[in-house]
């Protein structure tokens, strides 16, 4: 394995998971040493989602959630669609699209690279092209998935949200992916985004990610670890270094909120399939 052309980030978590392979300890968690910790590249920008904002605009969240997500770094909502039909048809939707192999095994981007390697990320995707009226692009594919549909259209609702309310945050597009984890799958430990002031480049800035696995149960593993204190992340003065994290069961009807360049987190193995997570980010 040719580890020279990646970015560092990525090269101490795939080193970390070989040597776990090594001393056959495969469940252990790709973990950093401190120096590593100290040079690697971390966002340098605040996400500011509480100031000047124009209250009178708030439908679906609140001040005091928006400050949760400001300081805490992540939010969970539960029953976030409330609707067992449209909660079932999401979830036939997305394992239709698996069996009739219209995934693809995910692999990982940086630059002209792509990484595919199941020990590292062992879901299968696939991107949800959306034009700039929001629709689907692929009609036929669209016309098959009209309650994922309805799930978009609520995630967008909370993008207008929080431009209305937030008058800085000024979203640039989002990006869409539906995925499946089978029995075994995993996603070592990452960010989702660097974001940084001296970068012109886009970046994501808030991961939405709705979790349709309404049999999930302790036991079945595939829940996110989210670590919760180990970024220096700007928004967080308290940050202790202290490696806490929390492990969100990815059960049906969640939707998880999270600021995209500060908080690592993985995909635990899965003990079941198909683990199923349909995830939009904000840029
Ligand atoms: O499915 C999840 O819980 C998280 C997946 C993830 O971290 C990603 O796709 O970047
Ligand atoms: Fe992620």
């Amino acid at each position: 394995m040719d580890l020279t052309n990646l970015p560092p980030h990525l090269k101490f978590q795939i080193l970390g998971l070989l040597n776990n392979n090594n001393s056959n300890n495969k469940q252990e968690t790709p973990t950093k040493g401190s120096e590593e910790i100290a040079n690697e590249k971390v966002s340098d920008v605040k996400i500011d989602l509480t100031s000047n904002i124009k209250e009178e605009n708030f439908k679906l969240f609140s001040k005091e959630s928006l400050e949760q997500l400001e300081k805490q770094g992540y939010l969970i909502i539960d029953n976030f669609l409330n609707n067992n039909e449209i909660i079932d048809s999401i979830y036939n939707e997305s394992y239709t699209q698996f069996k009739e192999n219209k995934l693809i095994e995910a692999g990982m981007n940086k630059g002209n690279e792509k990484w595919k390697d199941k020990s590292i990320r062992g879901d299968y995707i696939k991107w949800i092209h959306r034009g700039s009226n929001s629709r689907v692009e692929d009609e036929e594919f669209s016309k098959s998935i009209p309650n994922i549909n309805l799930l978009l259209d609520r995630l967008d609702s909370i993008r207008n949200e929080f431009d209305s309310v937030i008058p800085h945050f000024k979203s640039v597009k989002t990006q869409t992916q539906l995925a499946v984890y089978l029995k075994g799958g995993r996603y070592v430990k990452h960010r989702d985004s660097f974001y940084s002031s001296d970068s012109s480049t886009l970046s994501r800035r808030i991961t939405m990610i709705y979790y349709g696995n309404k049999d999930w149960k302790q036991g079945d593993g595939g829940e996110l670890r989210l670590y919760k204190e180990n970024n220096n992340h700007p928004n967080n003065s308290n940050c202790n270094n202290s490696n806490e994290f929390i492990d969100i069961a990815p059960i049906s009807d969640r939707l998880l909120v999270f600021l995209s360049p500060f908080l690592e987190h993985e995909v635990l193995s899965c003990n079941f399939e198909p683990r199923i997570a349909i995830t939009t980010w904000i840029y």
